[in-house]
């Protein structure tokens, strides 16, 4: 069936969600020529106005195309832009295009989109908790959300513990995220799984230090230890430390992705379906991670449609770590807008059964929250932490 229209829909709410990012969301509505409807979401972060637009680009080359034709239709793209594997909104755009067409592929076969791919490994999907720590500064703070995050049936946690240090660390930053990390291990206790998010703030020496600091804790991974763009200083970090390194949520198309793990520069490849060229690229991307004997975790910090496909591929993922999950940290209306269908109970959820991506989008809902494209505000408190962690307890 052929594509008629894409629409980038950008939703907000005055309800904030646990990080300013979080707060916004960018909806794609694909419609075929005999009224299908897909749905596919897009990274929002501080990008919001030149994802929409460039949405509207990437639909120039999609439109009048057939729906099913997800593989020459990215490729088709991937010929025309020329910028694609540098560009992290033409790979956005694209990505949740191929979602969309998958939602519509799945619906027109009647089935879910696991199926398409392989069938499921399993019929719930391990995920770990992130954006729970909301205002927790003190090691105190993080060591009792924890508890209740934990409480609630999760295994495993990842939090940023390093406030508002960047690019270096000094002795009294080393001080204070080891005290973090260290009550959180020991509220926790050892089996649970604790994950170090290092949003590729330091340069390499300063997360040695830090790797250094904090590898007797047990971590399960690190993640993005250095800039993302510092491929030397990720070898060297690689050299000289024994910890498992996660990455990949930066990661734009299957070739760079091939590079991290090809080089053996990563243990988690944490890929994003909405980034990294959507469902027929991310299937590639596992498949090949596989080879290296990688685990993968995809990275799913966003909306409700990202959590939705996520899981259906992840049900297929036979190297498969946890998927991320925000959903219980989500603002309300995210949950709402699929009738909270994909619920986290005892740390898993549940691989929905219905076609496509396996949720249906509250139409209702989303013409409430439709808004303009607008820039965000830059505060001293970069969007990409949960909101109120930027902060110092020692002085
Ligand atoms: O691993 C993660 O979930 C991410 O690093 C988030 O914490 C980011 O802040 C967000 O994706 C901003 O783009
Ligand atoms: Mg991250």
């Amino acid at each position: 069936m052929k594509i008629s229209e894409i629409q980038p829909i950008v939703l907000t709410s005055k309800e904030k969600g646990a990080a300013t990012w979080a707060s916004s969301m960018i909806l794609v509505k694909l419609v075929t020529s005999n009224g299908e409807i897909g749905y596919g979401e897009a990274v929002p972060t501080l990008r919001i106005i030149s994802v929409y637009n460039a949405i509207k680009q990437v639909s120039k080359s999609y439109v009048g195309k057939e729906v099913e034709d997800v593989e020459k239709n990215y490729h088709e793209w991937y010929k025309q832009d020329f910028y694609l594997g540098r560009s992290f909104e033409s790979a956005t755009s694209v990505s949740a295009i191929d979602i969309a067409s998958w939602d519509i592929l799945g619906k027109e076969l009647g089935a879910p989109i696991y199926k398409l791919l392989g069938g499921k490994v399993r019929d719930k999907v391990p995920v770990y908790a992130n954006g729970w720590y909301k205002d927790c500064v003190t090691p105190l703070d993080f060591a009792e959300r924890a508890k209740e995050v934990m409480g609630r049936g999760y295994k495993a946690v990842k939090f940023d513990p390093f406030g508002e240090y960047f690019n270096w660390i000094d002795e009294m930053g080393l001080r204070e995220s080891e005290e973090r990390v260290k009550a959180v291990r020991e509220a926790l206790g050892e089996d649970a799984g604790i994950l170090i998010e290092h949003h590729g703030r330091f340069n390499s020496k300063s997360s040695q230090l830090v790797a250094k600091r904090l590898e007797k804790y047990n971590p399960l991974f690190m993640e993005e230890p250095v800039h993302h763009e510092d491929v030397e200083g990720l070898k060297e970090y690689r050299e000289r430390t024994n910890v498992r390194v996660a990455l990949g949520e930066r990661l734009v198309s299957l070739k760079e992705a091939y590079f991290y793990i090809s080089q053996g520069l990563v243990d988690v490849l944490q890929p994003d379906i909405t980034n990294i060229g959507g469902v027929t690229i991310a299937k590639k991307v596992v498949d090949i991670a596989e080879a290296r004997d990688l685990e993968i975790a995809f990275h799913n910090a966003f909306g409700p449609i990202q959590n939705a496909v996520s899981i259906q591929v992840s049900a297929t993922v036979n190297n498969l770590l946890m998927l991320e999950n925000f959903y219980d940290w989500f603002p309300q209306w995210k949950r709402d807008l699929i009738g909270n269908v994909t619920p986290v109970e005892e740390g898993h959820v549940r691989v929905l059964e219905k076609p496509g991506i396996g949720v249906e989008v509250n139409e209702k809902l989303v013409d409430e929250l439709k808004a303009e494209p607008e820039a965000l505000d830059v505060k001293e408190e970069p969007v990409w932490v949960v909101g109120g962690t930027w902060k110092r307890y020692l002085k």
